[in-house]
């Protein structure tokens, strides 16, 4: 018989925890030797001890991976994901990958809160809008994070102990300075290598870019432009596209399949309305205006069917749930198969999100854009409407239109920015983005086990 012990959790202070994670804590778990903590909702693979011994004495031990994001949107969690997984599939078990938000772990007031802060700002526009511009000078911003860093360097010296990583990958316009500060204290600079992923199009922050890292790899050419401004070598910058979830480019099943698959009707064009992550944007009044114009009004029949992915705004698929609809409709909240749905439509409506925009080009979907971020999506909407891949209009009753148009007397349009779209798609940005880290790493040879352990460094004398 198995008996279970319920122990009272006992206080432990941060120095405790870290260096229980760091050493390994042999009386409670031996797990926290491997670096890798193994709560529910770990990103981590969980590794057999053994097996981990076993890689270890073999010629290549395997490389730990530390993937920094924040769900401030959705965006940068997929990108990170997708750069797991791109890892997994290229290189099998050469790398352990962690998908981390640090700052929220282990830091404190305002960093752990990004996710709250971010949903806020956006939800009033103009507060984001004067944030986003007032924090461009690089004075402006260095200080801020500077002094962030100096304050929270013991917390996120720990968070970034906890996983030792070989190698770092940034995929947030806000964890470029401070992980390299404390790495720079910790004299860990030249040891781990440091990367960033710049997951928007057009328009991004400066922040996005610091000259101390090893890599920074841009979506864009105009991207790339703003890093070389922003003082990055042409060493540094490679251009490979918007780091997409793998299953976007592997097992494409076909539309007439897909539709059986998701209960959709198998003739009826289909049209994708959605609003990011967080489903924000002029979704509902979007629907009601194509729930009235996909319907020809002589014969009763539609013309189209419409599909609202709401995301994680539930209030937004009860209200759309409710009501009555002349056309085929479907309502969903959060998919983790967008590929899929996308894959079974003919357009899409979306706010201007750099991820979204990418997938939809890979399907080679035609993009209505009808609201955008100000500041870092501002310049998605001149990156699809100029590359014609899609049209911008913030009116619900204008994309009501061009889309019942596009269903009716223009499908040439609607062919040709689909063909469009697709020239503009670059569904092998992941796995050049991975490869090009792989021969970074392979570049500094074997890696020796970089010598973590806490030292006093900066964190004593603040
Ligand atoms: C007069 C100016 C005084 C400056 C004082 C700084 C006050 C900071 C307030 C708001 C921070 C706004 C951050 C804007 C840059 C975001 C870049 C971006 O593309 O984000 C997109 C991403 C979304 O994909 O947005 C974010 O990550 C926003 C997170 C908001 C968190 C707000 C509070 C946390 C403050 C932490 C340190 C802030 C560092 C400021 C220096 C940049
Ligand atoms: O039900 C859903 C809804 C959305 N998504 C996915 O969520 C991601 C949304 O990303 P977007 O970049 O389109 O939009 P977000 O608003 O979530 O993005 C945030 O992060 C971005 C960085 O990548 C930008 O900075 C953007 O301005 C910011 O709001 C996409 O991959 C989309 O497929 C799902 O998986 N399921």
């Amino acid at each position: 018989m198995v008996m279970t012990v319920a122990y009272p959790k006992k206080a432990v202070s941060l120095t405790e925890k870290v260096l229980q994670r760091v050493y390994g804590n042999h009386s409670t778990s031996s797990s926290s030797n491997l670096g890798c903590s193994f709560d529910s909702d770990d990103d981590c693979e969980e590794d057999d001890e053994s097996t981990v011994e076993l890689m270890q004495i073999g010629a290549e031990r395997t490389k730990n991976v530390l993937i920094l994001m924040s769900d401030t949107g959705g965006g940068h969690r997929a990108s990170a994901e997708a750069i797991r997984d791109a890892f997994k599939i290229e290189f099998g078990d050469e790398y352990r990958i962690f998908v981390k938000d640090v700052c929220k772990e282990y830091a404190g007031w305002p960093l752990n809160d990004m996710e709250r802060s971010y949903k806020f700002m956006v939800k009033h526009v103009q507060l984001w809008k004067v944030a986003f511009h007032s924090t461009s000078p690089k004075w402006i911003h260095s200080c801020y994070l500077a002094a962030m860093a100096a304050y929270y360097a013991k917390e996120v010296e720990a968070g970034l102990m906890e996983y030792k990583p070989d190698i770092i990958i940034s995929v947030h316009p806000l964890m470029q300075h401070i992980p390299l500060w404390v790495l720079k204290w910790q004299g860990l600079q030249k040891k781990v290598i440091f990367v960033t992923v710049i997951t928007d199009l057009n328009t991004c922050h400066p922040t996005w870019f610091h000259p101390r890292v090893n890599r920074c790899y841009c979506p864009s050419k105009e991207v790339a432009k703003r890093a070389s401004y922003f003082g990055l070598e042409v060493s540094q910058i490679r251009v490979f596209g918007l780091p997409i979830r793998p299953s976007f480019v592997r097992a494409v099943i076909s539309k007439d399949n897909l539709r059986i698959e998701l209960k959709l009707d198998p003739t009826l064009p289909a049209v994708l309305l959605m609003g990011g992550g967080e489903g924000m944007g002029p979704v509902k009044e979007t629907a009601m205006a194509l729930g009235e114009s996909l319907l020809d009004k002589e014969t009763g029949r539609p013309i189209g069917q419409l599909i609202i992915i709401c995301g994680r705004n539930r209030t937004l698929a009860s209200t759309l749930q409710s009501e009555e609809w002349k056309i085929p409709v479907k309502v969903r909240g959060f998919e983790t198969q967008m590929e899929k749905w996308m894959g079974a439509c003919d357009c899409i409506i979306t706010k201007a999100g750099p991820g979204t925009i990418a997938e939809a080009l890979i399907r080679g979907l035609p993009i209505i854009l009808n609201d955008y971020i100000p500041g870092q999506e501002k310049g998605n909407v001149p990156y699809v409407v100029d590359n014609g891949a899609g049209v911008f209009t913030r009116s619900p009753k204008e994309t009501a239109r061009i889309v019942t148009e596009w269903f009716s007397t223009k499908t040439d349009e609607l062919k040709r920015m689909s063909e469009n779209a697709l020239k503009l798609a670059q569904p092998e940005a992941v796995v050049d983005i991975v490869k090009d880290i792989h021969d970074l790493a392979a570049q500094r040879g074997p890696l020796a086990r970089v010598p973590y352990m806490l030292t006093a460094s900066f964190t004593s004398i603040i």
